[in-house]
């Protein structure tokens, strides 16, 4: 005997539908069932949502969300609040002014935890692991994440019935952790995902309380699917349809604000919580805008949009009025905190305009990020710096002209799983950085032992120094006019007496990266803020 399903899905939205009959033994397990699909639907937009030990597939039609266009009460825009903007009632107050400021948009609002509420949970669930089960009352973030909760529900007017749960469950969770005396990847993403769920209860309360209709979404709850890889998962494609399907059904039937929380997801294998990494919750936001097809995505943040490099380092960083998709992916994967490394894929597929604004100076212009821009009068557009990066180089040990050497290397770090950040090679040498975000990650002992081991790997084949604490200074803007931008760089660098260690210019024609000591980045960091940005020659 034998149960089939039936899939359907479009190959790209907007063109013929196209289907799929499997066919399963009915002890076929649930997982294989899972693998099965997601080989099957592999660039088909499909809803799947997974619960427990079921798959159900729920047909797309073209039509369901056609017939919601043209009534001139579409959802227009995303906007997405950080937890800067969120930290206090206070705070709540004023992103919901803002909201009604803006009266002929109608967002779907995403927010992030309450100020630093995702740190304290983090904390607390470290704390957890070590202090045993009756201290558990007694761990300080506890109590702080109650008592900021509690007031703010309290400041807001809102019954504190809608967080009251939640706050007795991360209690519970916290006995369980210190029950176990272990913290997994996969109870950390639970643990945090409190923070969210409980900003988003708060806020959408608040709204129904002054009369504006609202509706709070776990995103775990309406479609968000994501790989398995808890505390960074990556959205899968049948979020997208699945999200769309929803937001959308619900909002014809109801035009309550959909109030979703950041940053959370739920994992196709396991369809336990998982998170997008952390300041995930723009992520959340592009993905939204694309779903729905909306105007515009809006990130709402505590700096007049993206700047000329980090405030933390140069307190007189300009905003970049505009920016590419492209040199905002760059930025962001080279370390600039303002935004997700992953967030701008979906709005460059959706082709969706992404505003970065400030929440506590609305009417600074901000940042608008687009597909392209009038490049004729760029050169630098900002200067981005990712610390704590290691460094190898690979020199081969055979004579030169010896083929296969590079592939040899790159092997190695994908055996083992290690993503590479940036590369300059010459036929028998290679020097390169290893992605801190992917290595630091890991715990202390793992991190020594994986570099022991792609040390271990490599002197099979080469003499390899391995160099850590250095850092990435990431130039990016245009690199049509790199010999300009490498000129100037240069004679900075000689002037402050700074050795590069290494130098690339990515393919992607957006970024120049240098390499340096850590102890010189910061200092360098000014001296070419001040070059570039603040000189007229
Ligand atoms: N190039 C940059 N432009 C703007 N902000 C930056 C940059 N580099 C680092 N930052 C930091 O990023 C912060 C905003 O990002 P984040 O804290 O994730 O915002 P939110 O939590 O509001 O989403 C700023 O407060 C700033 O300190
Ligand atoms: N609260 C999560 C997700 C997030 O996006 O936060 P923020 O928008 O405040 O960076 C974090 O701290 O990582």
């Amino acid at each position: 005997m034998t149960a089939s399903l039936q899939l359907y899905g479009v190959q790209t939205p907007g063109l013929a539908l196209s289907s799929k009959r499997l066919e399963f033994g009915t002890k076929t397990s649930s997982s294989a069932i899972f693998r099965t699909v997601e080989h099957s639907c592999r660039n088909i937009a499909l809803r799947v949502s997974c619960e427990a030990a079921r798959v159900d597939l729920i047909e797309r039609k073209e039509t369901e969300t056609s017939s919601l266009s043209g009534t001139g009460k579409e959802l227009t825009c995303v906007m997405k609040f950080g937890g800067s903007s969120v930290e206090s009632a206070e705070r709540m107050k004023e992103v919901a002014n803002l909201i009604l400021s803006f009266p002929d948009e109608r967002p779907v609002i995403v927010l992030s935890a309450m100020g630093k509420t995702t740190n304290k949970l983090l904390k607390a669930g470290e704390k957890a692991v070590t202090c045993g089960v009756t201290n558990v009352e007694s761990i300080e973030e506890l109590s702080f994440i109650k008592e900021l909760h509690l007031r703010t529900a309290h400041e807001l007017g809102v019954e504190t019935t809608v967080i009251a749960q939640h706050l007795e469950g991360l209690h519970q969770l916290l006995k369980g952790i210190s029950m176990m005396k272990e913290l997994t990847l996969r109870t950390r993403d639970y643990l945090v995902s409190f923070g969210e769920c409980m900003s988003t209860r708060l806020f959408s309360a608040y709204l129904n309380k002054i009369g504006h209709k609202a509706r709070q979404y776990d995103a775990f709850e309406i479609g968000f699917i994501t790989t398995d890889d808890f505390t960074n998962a990556d959205i899968l494609e049948a979020t997208y349809p699945a999200v769309s399907k929803t937001l959308l059904n619900n909002w014809s039937k109801d035009k309550a604000v959909p109030v979703v929380t950041g940053f959370l997801g739920k994992g196709w294998r396991s369809c336990a919580i998982t998170t997008l990494g952390r300041g995930g919750s723009d992520l959340t936001a592009t993905t939204i805008g694309k779903a729905l097809g909306l105007r515009e995505i809006q990130v709402w943040k505590d700096v007049d949009g993206v700047l000329t490099c980090d405030p933390n380092i140069y307190s007189g960083a300009q905003s970049v009025p505009y920016l590419t998709f492209d040199e905002a992916a760059e930025l962001a994967y080279f370390g600039a905190q303002v935004l997700h490394p992953l967030s701008m894929r979906p709005a460059r597929d959706g082709d969706i305009p992404v505003r970065v604004k400030n929440s506590y100076n609305p009417n600074a212009p901000g940042t608008v990020i687009t597909r392209s821009r009038d490049m004729s009068k760029a050169v630098l557009t900002s200067i981005v710096l990712k610390r704590n990066v290691t460094m190898l180089d690979i020199a081969s040990t055979r004579m030169l002209g010896q083929y296969g050497f590079l592939a040899k290397v790159f092997t190695t770090f994908e055996d083992l799983g290690i993503s590479v950040d940036v590369v300059a090679t010459s036929e028998v040498s290679i020097s390169l950085t290893l992605d801190p975000a992917k290595l630091w990650g890991r715990e202390l002992v793992q991190r020594a032992n994986e570099l022991d081991h792609v040390v271990e790997e490599l002197e099979k084949i080469a003499v390899v120094k391995l160099l850590q604490r250095r850092s990435i200074i990431s130039l990016i803007g245009n690199v049509q006019k790199s010999s300009l931008i490498l000129e100037k760089v240069f004679k900075v660098l000689r002037s402050n007496g700074v050795n590069v260690q290494m130098i690339s210019q990515g393919a992607s024609k957006v970024n120049i990266s240098l390499i340096v000591n850590d102890e010189e980045a910061e200092q360098c960091v000014r001296a070419l803020h001040s070059a570039f940005f603040e000189t007229s020659s």
